[in-house]
């Protein structure tokens, strides 16, 4: 292969396979790229609990030594991380990485809440956004980097208020997905780049939709798209389209549960 195919997620291990590191590497696989990866942590969900079990900071570093080798990474994904020492750690990795960063800022899972950490939020704010090309928040976690927990967000301008706001506070273009907050309506995100708003949309999918996994594969589908040599409007975009087909193919994890997993290697690849 001619081109450079490889691309690097830096995330969890969601053992239901619905988020995490899955959905990263079965995204750069429909992608028709080389899925690499650093496992921050091993997350196990159920009904009552999520449960986040780090990896001994020994255990990531060597795997981040290890990843040094290849110095050429076509993009770089960063998800889950659970402590500063982590994002410290991660930060210095990327300092002389200069292809496209997407950082999705994994504080605040539809499955339930992760703790609370304000030294974790400020860090990301501080040294880890103002590396990324792109930020890709959910609602709530958009929430916690403006510091505006709680606050009701049901328009659009409020929408694009709040992705400006977390663009300038993390020096970063930022993809705020509205996603299941305006699910009556409409699938509703934005993306903010240089204080420029666009709106994307696309039909709800309704509230008993398939989809655990819907965030980290559309900021993987970004990743690979960037990785690819798409600009970011046209990567968002398309990454929309890939997230919204994923989720029409997506699978109920048993028969007595409404939620399931988003399924990527079931959509088709946005070219
Ligand atoms: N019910 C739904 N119908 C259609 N699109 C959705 C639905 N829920 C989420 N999405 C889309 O999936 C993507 C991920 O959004 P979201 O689920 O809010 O992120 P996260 O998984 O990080 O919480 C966004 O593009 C969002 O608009
Ligand atoms: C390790 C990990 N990262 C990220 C996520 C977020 O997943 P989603 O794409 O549904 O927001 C999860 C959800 O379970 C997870 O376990």
């Amino acid at each position: 292969m001619a081109t450079n195919n490889k691309v690097l997620t830096i995330a969890g291990s969601d053992s239901l396979a619905g988020g995490g590191l899955q959905a990263d590497l079965a995204t750069f696989a429909a992608a028709g790229l080389a899925g690499f990866s650093a496992i921050t942590s091993i997350v196990s969900i159920q009904p009552s609990n999520v449960a986040v079990f780090p990896v001994p900071d020994e255990v990531f570093d060597q795997q981040l030594k290890s990843l040094a080798q290849v110095t050429d990474f076509a993009a770089i994904k960063v998800g889950m991380l659970t402590s500063v020492k982590q994002l410290d750690r991660v930060v210095a990795f990327l300092q002389d990485y200069t292809g496209p960063i997407v950082v999705d800022p994994v504080l605040v899972l539809k499955e339930g809440h992760l703790a609370e950490n304000k030294v974790l939020v400020q860090g990301y704010l501080d040294r880890l956004l103002p590396l990324a090309t792109v930020t890709t928040p959910n609602l709530n976690e958009g929430l916690a980097l403006a510091d505006q927990n709680g606050a009701l967000v049901s328009t659009s301008t409020n929408l694009a208020e709040l992705a400006k706001e977390i663009s300038q506070r993390g020096q970063t273009a930022v993809f705020l997905k509205g996603g299941q907050g305006f699910v009556d309506h409409q699938a509703l995100d934005v993306l903010t780049v240089g204080g420029h708003i666009s709106y994307l949309s696309q039909p709800a999918l309704g509230k008993s939709a398939f989809v655990n996994g819907a965030g980290c594969t559309l900021a993987a589908a970004i990743t690979a798209k960037l990785a690819l040599g798409e600009k970011l409007p046209e990567a968002v975009e398309q990454s929309q389209c890939f997230v919204h087909q994923s989720i029409q193919q997506g699978y109920r994890l048993n028969a007595s549960r409404t939620d399931g997993n988003v399924f990527q290697i079931g959509a088709k690849w946005w070219k």
